[in-house]
């Protein structure tokens, strides 16, 4: 804790806008006993992100509170979900747990076990990033909130045990994590997808990204996949990405589980008619969906596609531009205002 000019001690607090990312290729290569797949998979982040700020509290034990960027009812507003007629769907969509069950939650919880530290954390989520799209907004939540409390507690980031400790939170963590605390832009993710290699590629790329107001389970889609008997590798994509051609990154694209997602929720065939038609190339459900992205040349023309297919598809989805960004994303620290 550093002294603050009263000479008490001030909290700092951690600050981080964990990114959500896009499985641009993703193949099965086999189911495992353990019901997992191996998957084949290539993932970038975009500036599409949450908000996650932690600091130490003496308390022990994890207090989590979470919100929604502007606010619930703008977000319900603009996917065209009302809290009172459809209270299922509301909580299905836009519910995000504050608990245990929370991956964030989990995470700072198996932090404390781990490296046996005393007091505890306070952590206030602002979520972005919609949750069961395919987006990973919940593992790089989690992913960020145990790098802060690494931070927060002078545990290097590159600490092998904070790699584990992000497998074992879930498939899509240790991508977020980050390797060795080196940045990267894009990265070939294989095993169950803990397994991370960042692809040496340095431009960057521009997307719409629409979310079509469904949450599917990640568990559910793999479910009605199947195991294709000729297998694709990524091999087109990852030249195409370094040599920084969109027509071959559009052409190299593929998702494995976009077939079983459309068998569930037919309606993101629509979604993805109405992207092609506004002129996007390669549009694609990002892992186990719901969302979908296409790309655009420049920033300027992913402005103005997403706010035509907006005037298409709003209230019912959410529609956004987005750029690719690096992993990890940076933590700043800032002292506390009160104490
Ligand atoms: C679809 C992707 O997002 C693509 O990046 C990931 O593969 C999913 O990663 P995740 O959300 O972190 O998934 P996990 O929490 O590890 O697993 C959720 C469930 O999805 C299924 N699952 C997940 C990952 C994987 N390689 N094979 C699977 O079959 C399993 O039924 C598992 O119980
Ligand atoms: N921090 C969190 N943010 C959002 N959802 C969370 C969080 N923690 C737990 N959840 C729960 O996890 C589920 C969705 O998680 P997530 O957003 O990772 O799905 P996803 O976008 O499909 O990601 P993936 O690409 O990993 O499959 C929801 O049921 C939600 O209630």
């Amino acid at each position: 804790m550093q002294p603050s000019r009263s000479g008490l001690t001030s909290p700092l607090i951690a600050l981080t806008r964990p990114p959500a990312k896009l499985n641009l290729f993703l193949e099965l290569l086999r189911r495992r006993e353990d019901g997992y797949h191996e998957i084949d998979t290539i993932m970038v982040p975009i500036d599409w992100s949450d908000t996650l700020r932690l600091r130490r509290i003496e308390r022990c034990g994890i207090n989590l509170s979470v919100n929604w960027s502007p606010s619930i009812e703008i977000v319900a507003a603009r996917l065209g979900i009302d809290a009172k007629s459809e209270p299922d769907r509301f909580d299905q969509v836009l519910a995000i747990p504050t608990d245990g069950r929370n991956l964030v939650h989990q995470a700072l919880g198996r932090f404390l076990d781990h490296f046996d530290v005393s007091g505890g954390f306070q952590c206030e989520l602002v979520k972005s990033i919609p949750a069961g799209a395919g987006m990973g907004g919940a593992s790089s939540d989690a992913a960020a909130a145990l790098r802060c409390a690494a931070q927060l507690h002078g545990i290097p980031l590159n600490h092998p045990d904070l790699s584990r400790l992000a497998s074992d939170l879930g498939s899509d963590v240790p991508f977020f994590l980050g390797i060795d605390g080196q940045s990267c832009l894009a990265a070939r993710a294989t095993g169950r997808g803990e397994k991370v290699a960042p692809i040496g590629f340095s431009s960057q790329i521009d997307v719409v990204v629409v979310f079509p107001a469904i949450s599917l389970s990640t568990a559910r889609v793999y479910s009605q996949a199947t195991v294709p008997s000729d297998i694709e590798t990524p091999d087109r994509l990852i030249d195409a990405l370094q040599g920084g051609k969109l027509e071959g990154i559009a052409g190299g694209i593929l998702n494995r589980l976009q077939g079983p997602a459309l068998k569930i929720a037919s309606q993101i065939e629509e979604i993805l008619e109405s992207m092609w038609r506004c002129g996007l190339i390669g549009c694609q459900l990002t892992g186990s969906g719901s969302a979908c992205f296409g790309f655009v040349p420049s920033r300027v023309d992913s402005v103005r596609a997403a706010e035509w297919l907006r005037s298409q598809l709003e209230p019912g989805a959410i529609v956004t531009s987005a750029r690719s960004v690096p992993v990890p994303s940076l933590i700043e620290l800032h002292q506390s205002a009160s104490h």
